[in-house]
């Protein structure tokens, strides 16, 4: 069953935003899009040179960052057909982006992935920019976590709990059996 609406998937860094997006999308045959990718995009097309989110986020800064995210987003909330969208870890704290302009996207799902399993992938994949400066990243990590639950809280229509290490796929297959449950009710 392809959902009527836009899935729209949100969560802490490493929850597998991206990963598991890309899964869905597959499964229901429609197309998925990222916005870090988006921005990275829009990046590319005003500064005529390509860089990843990692190091557009180090070159433009924390505000310089969210106001581009904001402008991407604002934009995708335009429309569109029903498609898989994978938000960057911070878009739901992001303070430039228009009122209402999550919810226009589509259908809001918190993967609510533990700290303790998504910590361990941060460090294997390397500590982003907004952590590498911090004397105890962990704590940082913690504490914007914290800061940030309740925005994911609010965001979504579908909580989605994932406590324990299982491969994406896995994941994958409850997610989507899930969010069709919803769309079935
Ligand atoms: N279910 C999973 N089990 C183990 N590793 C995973 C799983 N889902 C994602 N990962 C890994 O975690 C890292 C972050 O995943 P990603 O999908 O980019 O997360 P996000 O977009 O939420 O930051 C990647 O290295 C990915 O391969
Ligand atoms: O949590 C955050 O503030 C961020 C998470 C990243 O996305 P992922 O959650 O997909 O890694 C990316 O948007 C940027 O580095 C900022
Ligand atoms: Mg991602």
């Amino acid at each position: 069953m392809v959902p009527a609406r836009s899935v729209v998937l949100a969560g802490i860094k490493h929850c597998g935003k991206t990963t598991l997006g890309r899964l869905l999308a597959r499964r229901w045959g429609v197309p998925f899009l990222d916005t870090d990718a988006e921005l990275e995009a829009e990046f590319a097309v005003r500064h005529k040179r390509s860089a990843g989110f990692r190091d557009i986020y180090r070159e433009l800064g924390e505000e310089g960052f969210r106001r581009l995210e904001a402008e991407v987003i604002d934009a995708l909330a335009d429309g569109g057909s029903v498609r898989v969208i994978a938000l960057g870890g911070g878009v739901v704290a992001n303070p430039f982006l228009s009122p209402d302009a999550l919810r226009k996207l589509g259908f809001g799902v918190w993967l609510d992935l533990k700290l303790e399993i998504a910590y361990p992938r941060i460090l294997r994949r390397g500590l982003p920019p907004f952590l590498a400066g911090s004397a105890d990243p962990e704590a940082e990590f913690r504490r914007i976590c914290r800061e940030r639950e309740p925005k994911f809280r609010a965001f979504a229509e579908l909580p989605f709990g994932i406590e324990t290490e299982e491969p994406a796929e896995t994941v994958a297959e409850r997610l989507a059996s899930a969010i069709e449950k919803e769309y079935s009710k």
